[in-house]
């Protein structure tokens, strides 16, 4: 039976490397986002995403996360510019979140961790699919929002007010027309590098771009998060929090701004 990898004392971030090697790569996710050697690179475009609603099918609590998954069978919400060429296309968004607001976020920002992070993944179609992309060193594009701790979000309420519905893993609910464009902050002026997936498999097939201004919960939105559960329904309730990876050896990369 396989150990299944997750978050908690046995099977968490620093176990993964057992089961995927790749864990100790050399372009791992998250990092530590050290403003002052961001490198401005006014070659850099601008985000463009275009999100359609109507391709938005349902919410899924996966063990792992709280998932919403979008159909991707056509271009109809894609992000395109920034630092990749071609157009990507959005697959699921996910969050990462703390059991405390001190904490929770994937990457940092000289060393500030975020109550939160959003986390939106987009595949490259010139691959046929997100399966086959997602073992390509340009396969996949993820755009990072972080959460504060601010005044109550009423476009993340939608998401919050199906969570009773998904409260055990391996539950999920439809979750018709939403918008995810209603999730990002108002600009997008964001920070670049290339790296992985955060969780297993661990992937290296992810151009990171991480938003540099975020968006705000409330704290009653937050303890929603925090009433999930990694646990099955049946089993002794396990509460889904501290889902997040904590920041990976740079090896030498590059991150680049989007902005002075
Ligand atoms: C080949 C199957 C991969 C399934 C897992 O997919 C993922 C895993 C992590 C991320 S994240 N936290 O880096 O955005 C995005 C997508
Ligand atoms: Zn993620």
């Amino acid at each position: 039976m396989s150990h299944d990898w997750g978050y908690g004392a046995d099977n968490g971030p620093d176990t993964w490397h057992e089961q995927f090697p790749i864990a100790n790569g050399p372009r791992q996710s998250p990092i530590d986002l050290v403003t002052a050697e961001a490198r401005y690179d006014p070659e850099l475009r601008p985000l463009t995403l275009r999100y359609d609603p109507s391709v938005s099918l349902d919410i899924i609590n996966n063990g792992h996360s709280v998932q919403v998954t979008f159909a991707d069978d056509k271009d109809a919400s894609t992000l395109t510019g920034g630092p990749i060429t071609g157009i990507y296309r959005l697959k699921q968004f996910h969050f990462h979140w703390g059991s405390s607001d001190d904490k929770g976020s994937e990457h940092t920002v000289d060393g500030k961790l975020y109550p939160a992070e959003l986390h939106l993944v987009h595949w490259n179609t010139s691959y046929p699919n997100f399966g086959e992309a997602s073992s390509k060193s340009d396969g996949l594009a993820v755009v990072g929002v972080f959460l504060e701790i601010g005044a109550e979000n009423p476009q993340l309420q939608k998401v919050i007010d199906v969570l009773d519905a998904i409260k055990a893993n391996a539950t999920q609910t439809s979750f018709a027309d939403f918008d995810p464009t209603m999730l990002l902050p108002n600009t997008l002026d964001y920070w670049t590098y290339d790296g992985s997936l955060t969780t297993p498999p661990l992937l290296e097939s992810v151009t990171w771009i991480v938003c540099k201004k975020s968006i705000s919960a409330s704290p009653a939105q937050m303890e929603k998060f925090r009433g999930l559960l990694f646990s099955v329904e049946g089993e002794p309730e396990c509460h889904m929090v501290d889902n997040y990876r904590p920041p990976q050896p740079l090896k030498g990369r590059e991150v680049r701004s989007s902005s002075k």
